[in-house]
């Protein structure tokens, strides 16, 4: 690694999450349609002994040490490595974030450790980092098809949520999961259509802990979207839309009307692979 390389941490979205098991061990099975955006935190790796220097909007709200993911990346990796990290996603809200950054540094240092999943579930659906079907612990990947454009907002209500809690918060752990196989997405009537027949099941027990999330979904639906959900163990929603300038407008109206939250929006990222 002679030059610095900037490597983007796309924000993973749940567009939906089945829970459909759980194992002796207290892990459970997913069933989650998941794709990336172009919004994102910028990891740089640069040639020199392991360090992390944090930037950014959220770099507050993050320790560098002992446990930061992008350190701990490349340590599993066996790399040395000058790690910059600008944290422009909130921390511990459900749209990737620490498994994004993780999977950033890994990327960039053209390393996959053995034992991926040690850093994070969802690590290997970040390393991946394109539209996927995601079941097991997170481990196994199908590959999707396609999607047409979306047109993403995404409101988070301002305070982290942490994903064991949800988890423990759960009442019913076998769930349905999605048809095998999917249906058609690639037309943004059927995918939207779909969508509305699936589940966040982890929606309920996040919501039971932290009320305002169902604040952010009434918000997201009065500006008229076509589908509105949590993603992950929460606390971030999103809403899908008609088309960007809709979006916007939606994001202005909610964050003048709420100051404390984190309101933004996003198209797809390219896809990677
Ligand atoms: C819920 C999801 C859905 O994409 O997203 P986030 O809310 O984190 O964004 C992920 O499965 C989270 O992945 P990640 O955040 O990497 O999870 P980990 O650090 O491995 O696990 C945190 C905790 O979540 C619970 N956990 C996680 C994954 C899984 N399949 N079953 C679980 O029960 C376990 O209690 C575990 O101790
Ligand atoms: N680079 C990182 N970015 C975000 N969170 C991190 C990072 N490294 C470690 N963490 C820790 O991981 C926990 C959950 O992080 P995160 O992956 O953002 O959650 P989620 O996947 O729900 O968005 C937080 O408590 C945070 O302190």
């Amino acid at each position: 690694m002679p030059q610095p390389r900037r490597e983007a941490a796309p924000a993973k979205l749940n567009l939906s999450l089945h829970v459909t098991g759980r194992r002796p061990d207290g892990y459970h099975l997913l069933d989650s349609l998941v794709v990336f955006l172009e919004l994102g935190d910028m990891v740089t790796v640069a040639p020199g002994p392991l360090s992390l220097r944090l930037t950014g909007p959220f770099a507050q709200g993050l320790a560098v040490e002992p446990d930061n993911l992008c350190l701990r990346a490349a340590r599993l990796a066996g790399r040395e490595a000058r790690i910059t990290l600008e944290k422009n996603l909130p921390v511990a809200s459900g749209i990737g974030g620490g498994s994004a950054d993780a999977a950033a540094v890994l990327r960039a240092l053209e390393a996959r450790p053995e034992r991926l999943e040690t850093l994070g579930a969802d690590v290997p659906v970040c390393l991946a980092s394109r539209p996927v079907r995601m079941r097991g612990l997170g481990e196994i990947l199908t590959p999707l098809p396609p999607l047409p454009p979306l047109a993403v907002l995404l409101v988070n209500p301002g305070c982290g949520l942490s994903t064991p809690q949800v988890f423990k918060s759960l009442m019913r752990r076998d769930n349905p999961p999605m048809p095998d196989p999917l249906p058609d997405l690639s037309d943004a009537g059927m995918l939207i259509g779909f969508l509305q027949d699936c589940r966040n099941d982890l929606e309920a027990p996040a919501i039971a802990l932290m009320p305002e999330i169902s604040a952010c979904l009434a918000a997201i639906r009065a500006e008229g979207a076509q589908l509105a959900r949590m993603s992950g163990s929460g606390a971030t929603c999103f809403g899908l839309f008609a088309g960007a300038a809709e979006a916007e407008a939606a994001r202005a109206r909610i964050a003048a009307a709420n100051p404390g939250w984190w309101v933004a929006t996003s198209g797809l990222a390219p896809a990677k692979l």
